[in-house]
């Protein structure tokens, strides 16, 4: 395969590397485990985008830590496809609309719960490889910003030490991993995240086994659980049965899964590859919020649909809103943000926001929350690359 360009350029490198690029940035020796870009780190405000804070961390943690984050699995042909996907479908941009009062449509619901931005910071494990306050960055910036957080159990921090950081009245949603073979285990899991006082439980299930992830064997951060999964439906109700929290399953991804997970009564689901960690030749997101859309679109207003992967513009959320998916999950951006601490994910937030402002206005969308199929041509066309 072609070499694939990561981040497209937008002038970044002079800010990062200097005029001549050649003041290259040592690698800090701060130890892996406690993050740390320290000493090394730009100014802040020379990231201007999602993916500048990827470029700016890959120059700035040590390597096996980008890795960690950066890692997809096999080719990453999944992991190319994820970031390609958006730009085969190109808008249908409406003119003379007045659309001034667009800011003020940004807020959503996710499962009944109000947030100020139809978007997510998606469970992912290990935020410590980035900032020594690890997950404790999100969720005081989510809560500054009131958007949601989902932290993920395999966290540098505990369930407890999240929950401990909380603002008041802040609403998260657990991320966990079960053992199909161990019920007190999951028991257990279940009654700590309660008593977090999480407000749903995000079942991963598209983990059926080890990812295959080359890039990561290399500095050994592969995925962290070892063993082939024996789950079916039949756990999942009984999963119903040991907890009254709402569960949402993350990363169903086929339109057979979305009507089981109807036939199911499933609170939420989330489409997701998991950021292209696992399966290499998975479908994207947006690939399967279109086959929903073509198939049944009804299912949309059925359950809340949530959808990850690739996410890096605003514009990506726009064409994920617009197929009826609720909210929009970002992962990698978030962790490579977080080498800044809470004002590095803060700013992402900021930029976020203010980016789908910006790009619905100039779509001619006057108020998010109506966004429809209309406003995107689906015949897929050839990506700009
Ligand atoms: C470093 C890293 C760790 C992750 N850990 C988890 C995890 O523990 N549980 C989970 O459900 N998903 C995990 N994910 C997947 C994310 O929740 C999300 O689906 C994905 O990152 C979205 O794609 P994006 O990174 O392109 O935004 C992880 C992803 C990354 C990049």
């Amino acid at each position: 395969a072609r070499p694939f360009l990561n981040e497209p350029d937008t002038g970044l490198n002079p800010f990062l590397f200097g005029q001549n690029a050649t003041d290259e940035c040592p690698v800090p020796s701060t130890p892996q485990s406690q993050g740390g870009a320290e000493g090394c780190l730009p100014d802040i405000n020379i990231a201007k985008g999602l993916p500048d804070y990827e470029a700016i961390a890959r120059k700035c943690l040590p390597a096996r830590n980008y890795t960690y984050y950066r890692n997809g699995a096999a080719g990453e042909y999944t992991y190319r496809r994820n970031l390609a996907i958006f730009h085969q479908y190109t808008f249908r941009p409406r003119i003379l609309v007045d659309i001034s009062k667009i800011e003020s449509t940004l807020s959503t619901t996710i499962l009944g719960y109000n947030f100020s931005a139809p978007f997510y910071i998606s469970p992912c494990a290990q935020a410590g490889m980035a900032h020594p306050n690890a997950e404790i960055n999100f969720v005081k910036a989510a809560a500054k910003e009131n958007i949601l957080y989902m932290p993920a159990l395999f966290a540098t921090r505990t369930i407890e030490e999240i929950a401990e950081a909380k603002a008041e009245g802040q609403v998260l949603f657990q991320q966990l991993y079960l053992s199909a073979t161990n019920d007190t285990e999951t028991e257990e899991l279940i009654r700590r995240t309660e008593k977090a006082g999480a407000k749903a439980i995000v079942f991963t299930v598209d983990s059926a086994a080890d990812g295959n992830r080359h890039r990561a064997a290399r500095y050994d951060v592969g995925s962290a659980d070892s063993s082939y999964s024996a789950f079916t439906w039949e756990y999942y109700v009984k999963l119903t049965t040991m907890t009254k929290l709402p569960i949402i399953l993350k990363g169903v991804m086929s339109f057979a899964d979305v009507q089981l997970a109807i036939k199911y009564k499933v609170a939420g689901i989330i489409l997701s590859n998991h950021g292209a960690r696992q399966l290499d030749g998975a479908p994207t997101s947006l690939e399967v919020a279109i086959e929903i859309h073509q198939k049944d679109p009804e299912i949309f207003k059925k359950m809340d649909i949530l959808a990850d992967g690739g996410v890096r513009y605003g514009t990506d959320v726009l064409k994920l809103l617009a197929l009826g998916v609720k909210a929009v999950g970002v992962g990698r951006p978030f962790m490579f943000a977080n080498i800044f601490g809470q004002e590095g994910v803060e700013q992402l937030i900021r930029q976020l926001k203010k980016e789908i402002a910006l790009d619905a206005a100039n779509l001619g969308c006057p108020d998010l929350r109506e966004i429809n199929d209309n406003f995107v041509d689906w015949n897929p066309k050839q990506c700009v690359d």
